[in-house]
């Protein structure tokens, strides 16, 4: 035998009430027995009445209005579902009821005044007329259904508003209703009650759950089903973390510790019969009958996670209590709790170090000002002493909780908690878990809840892939190639790797389009095109800081030598970047070591693999040989894949500026190839590798070795430069024809040695080690103390789209395994 409970939503309108008669049906029809239904009132209706017996109260004639339309819903219901010769009977009854409503406010009106008893009666209109008029529809439909007023039942206290079970005779009662109504179904009133007086009280909001509780365990029913408007416990605030998934078994603790820390799913107060009697609870959805839902229950099986949910209350205050005189004295503690219980102040959370010198406590943010006023007369005497210092308060934080008895028999919990924090830059400002072990709760700041709440849900429950937000700036060549990539490893990284990549913002020059839910990859263009606004690096920024999105990453995909004034305030912001733009890392050395700070005191990441030889691995190499203690003798390189490619391409006969535009067809130059050609680029890539390398270099400590005439450097354009190439024919033929004649070739190598950096353009024969490259190849010589007789060697395509973009991708994945 089961007790049924529908909510609010469940009974809103004649549409859900036909799915609430149809669960009934059925389980008639299956044969499953229903011990009693019990309803709440139709959504909405009880913060009317709350409204209409507020407005009763100053003699506001407009409450008639509302009672009016309250009137009129029932009427619907009626109308829908009652066969018309049955439905005057039924009208005649709701009207009686809401005739008594308007008697009770024309009192409440006359004598301007509404006590919390009254607001109980006005209250119970809701349950009365829902169960009613409900009770009237099964009829009709051939369930021997009897309208039940639970003030004849559930006996009280009299704490008008949150009234006390005095369970022995309510359960007496309870037993001897049932024993008198054979096989009728009685539709009970939730939320109702009354008192030894026959006075009415209410149970508190979401009472419903709790009377079916009352009567589930008085009856010792099989089940107890809530049914509501979602499928069960989720894992979190699905609203608040969109991978919420539902918990299909979950213990009392545990769905008590989830529902007081704000999983608005259950009552709390419902799980004491329950668990008394060891009768499972069902959560339900109405609106989706067929899910298994929730069952709470004193063993939750079918664990694949450590922990059971996360659930947050979202605004409290934390009042913090401190001094010196409060060490070691006995009784501070106590005479505060007692002062709060005295003024009944709930207390959320409670934190103390074992120094003893402050105690914290989160409270609503309403009774803030009050406690002070309390704490501040209580402790007067202390105050006025010195042993107590102050008393303050900090507003706009959230506490976060993290629930599951599996937390009991596992360590490492609160170290991955801390953890996942951290990386993403959320601040702990207090910190309490319970000897049960089964809650841990940490109190941050408002701003960050969404960003904490989605980076624990990614990390706690490891089956999901973990979220790595992408912000792309530039999607030039190498942007777009990125994208791609991305995209057709998208399903590869999610099922295999657990790394879920969502581009949230992205822009060129002209468009920038962000999206918090993410974008398409296979949209993007479009979208960028359609939907984007106009480019502006600042406002950028300012939604990424505003999303505050777990897990962000800032790929930087231009040349620009504005856009690196953003990575300190974004690693700042523990936003990691990628980037192969060199700028940053070849401007002043005082910025390079800004930046490199600036990761390590974040926790972020800040990768640029492919400032130096695209996807080859060279930055990687140095940085392993320096963490693991080698020291570079010398760095000998050839490092632009756009001059490679022209003296490996370059015949006599042909014009120099088309075998320069080849290179820049192919993706080899920087989007102005002056850059290349005039040694600019790899003047830039070696400062970096020195720096790498340990050694504190300007950028005025590198001399360019221009290949370029004058008039080509000034030339006001990039087509403009194209065309002075091309007078200049003549300057470059002769450069590489002598070269040609000596059966060398011209190589432009850079060298990093005792301290200092020299570029220049060689020819070297066919003995050198550089002569036999080809394509738009680099090669670096790593000479260490551990290379010293023969030294590393990288070599390889060192410019291009795929293979740049292969280099941005791998740093933009590593990320993502660190962040895990
Ligand atoms: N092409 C290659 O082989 C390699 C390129 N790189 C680097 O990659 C970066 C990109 O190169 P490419 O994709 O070849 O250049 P590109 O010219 O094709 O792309 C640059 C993109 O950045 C956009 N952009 C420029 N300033 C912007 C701003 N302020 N805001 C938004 N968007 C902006 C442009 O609209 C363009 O779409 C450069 O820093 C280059 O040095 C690094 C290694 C190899
Ligand atoms: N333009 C560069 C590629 C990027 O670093 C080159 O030609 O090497
Ligand atoms: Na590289």
């Amino acid at each position: 035998m089961n007790v049924l409970k529908f909510g609010g939503t469940s009974v809103k309108s004649v549409e859900n009430i036909k799915k609430v008669i149809a669960i009934i049906l059925n389980h008639r029809q299956n044969g499953d027995v229903i011990g009693a239904v019990v309803l709440s009132a139709m959504s909405g209706v009880t913060n009317q009445l709350i409204e209409i017996g507020r407005m009763a109260a100053v003699s506001n004639p407009d409450y008639l209005e509302l009672i009016r339309g309250i009137e009129e819903r029932h009427f619907n219901v009626i109308k829908g579902l009652i066969p018309i010769k049955e439905q005057s009977k039924v009208f005649g009854r709701v009207r009686g009821t809401v005739n008594e409503l308007e008697d009770l406010l024309r009192g409440v009106s006359l004598i301007r005044e509404l006590s919390d008893r009254t607001m109980d009666l006005v209250m119970s209109f809701g349950e009365r007329l829902s169960c009613l008029v409900i009770s009237e529809c099964l009829k009709s439909k051939g369930v021997p259904a009897r309208f039940c007023d639970a003030r004849e039942l559930i006996k009280t206290d009299a704490q008008f508003s949150m009234a006390e079970v005095d369970d022995q005779t309510t359960n007496q009662l309870i037993r001897n209703y049932f024993a008198t109504i054979g096989t009728d179904l009685p539709i009970v009133t939730g939320f109702i009650g009354s008192t030894a007086n026959n006075e009415t009280t209410t149970l508190g909001r979401g009472g419903s759950d709790y009377t079916a509780s009352i009567l589930g365990a008085a009856l010792n029913a099989n089940y107890i089903d809530i049914w509501t408007d979602v499928d069960g416990m989720m894992t979190a605030d699905p609203r608040k973390v969109p991978n919420a998934f539902n918990i299909p078994t979950i213990t009392y603790a545990e769905a008590m510790e989830l529902s007081h820390f704000g999983a608005k799913v259950i009552y709390p107060p419902t799980l004491q019969p329950a668990f008394a009697k060891n009768i499972p609870i069902r959560i339900l959805n109405t609106f989706n009958a067929d899910h298994e839902g929730t069952v709470i229950s004193r063993t939750a099986d079918r664990r694949d996670f450590t922990i059971t949910g996360i659930s947050s209350i979202d605004d409290i205050v934390l009042v913090n209590i401190q001094g010196s005189g409060m060490i070691g004295v006995a009784g501070v503690s106590a005479k505060l709790f007692s002062t709060l219980a005295h003024y009944k102040i709930s207390v959320i959370l409670i934190s103390q170090a074992s120094s003893e010198h402050s105690i914290c406590f989160a409270i609503e943010p309403r009774n803030a000002d009050r406690v002070r006023e309390i704490l501040e007369a209580e402790f007067a005497t202390e105050i006025a002493h010195g042993h107590i210092d102050n008393i303050s308060i900090e507003r706009d934080l959230s506490i976060i909780a993290t629930v599951g008895e599996g937390m009991k028999k596992s360590s490492g919990i609160a170290g991955k908690l801390f953890s996942v924090l951290g990386k993403n830059g959320v601040n702990i400002i207090a910190i309490a878990q319970g000897s049960s072990e089964i809650n841990i709760s940490v109190v941050i700041n408002k701003n960050n809840l969404s960003k904490a709440l989605n980076a624990m849900h990614n990390v706690f429950f490891q089956s999901e892939a973990r979220i790595l937000n992408l912000y792309l700036v530039g999607a030039g060549l190498i942007g777009r190639t990125l994208l791609k990539q991305i995209e057709s490893q998208y399903e590869f990284l999610r099922t295999e790797k657990l790394l879920r990549i969502c581009l949230v913002g992205v822009s060129n020059t002209k468009k920038m389009l962000l999206d918090p839910k993410g974008i398409d990859l296979s949209d993007w263009q479009d979208r960028l095109m359609n939907e984007g606004v106009t480019t502006s690096l600042p406002a950028f920024v300012e939604k990424l800081k505003d999303y505050n999105l777990p897990n962000s990453v800032f790929i930087d995909c231009t040349a620009d030598k504005d856009i690196p004034l953003f990575y300190e305030p974004l690693l700042n912001a523990n936003v990691s970047i990628v980037t192969p733009n060199k700028v940053a890392n070849s401007g002043s050395y005082a910025e390079y070591k800004r930046l490199q700070r600036a990761t390590v005191r974040r926790g972020v990441k800040f990768l640029y693999e492919t400032n130096v030889g695209a996807g080859l691995p060279i930055i990687n190499t140095l940085q392993g040989l320096m963490t693991s203690g080698d020291r570079f003798l010398k760095i000998e390189a050839i490092l632009s894949g756009t001059l490679s490619y022209i003296f490996n391409t370059y015949k006599p006969g042909v014009s120099f500026a088309s075998v320069v535009r080849e290179a820049k067809e192919k993706g080899f130059t920087e989007p102005d190839p002056r850059e290349d050609l005039s040694g600019m680029d790899v003047a830039r890539k070696i400062l970096i590798l020195a720096r790498e390398a340990g050694f504190e270099l300007e950028p005025s400590d590198v001399t360019i070795n221009n290949l370029l005439p004058e008039s080509c450097i000034s030339a006001p354009s990039i087509p403009a430069f194209f065309e002075e190439l091309d007078t200049n024919n003549a300057y470059f033929e002769n450069l590489l024809q002598a070269a040609e004649g000596r059966n060398e070739k011209l190589r432009y190598v850079a060298t990093f040695e005792n301290g200092k950096v020299t570029i220049e353009l060689r020819a070297v024969g066919f003995d050198h080690p550089f002569y036999s490259l080809s394509g738009a190849d680099n090669i670096i010589s790593f000479t260490t103390e551990r290379y010293k007789e023969r030294p590393l060697v990288i070599k390889g395509p060192g410019a291009g789209a795929e293979v740049t973009a292969t280099g941005v991708f791998a740093d933009v994945v590593s990320i993502g395994s660190y962040l895990a």
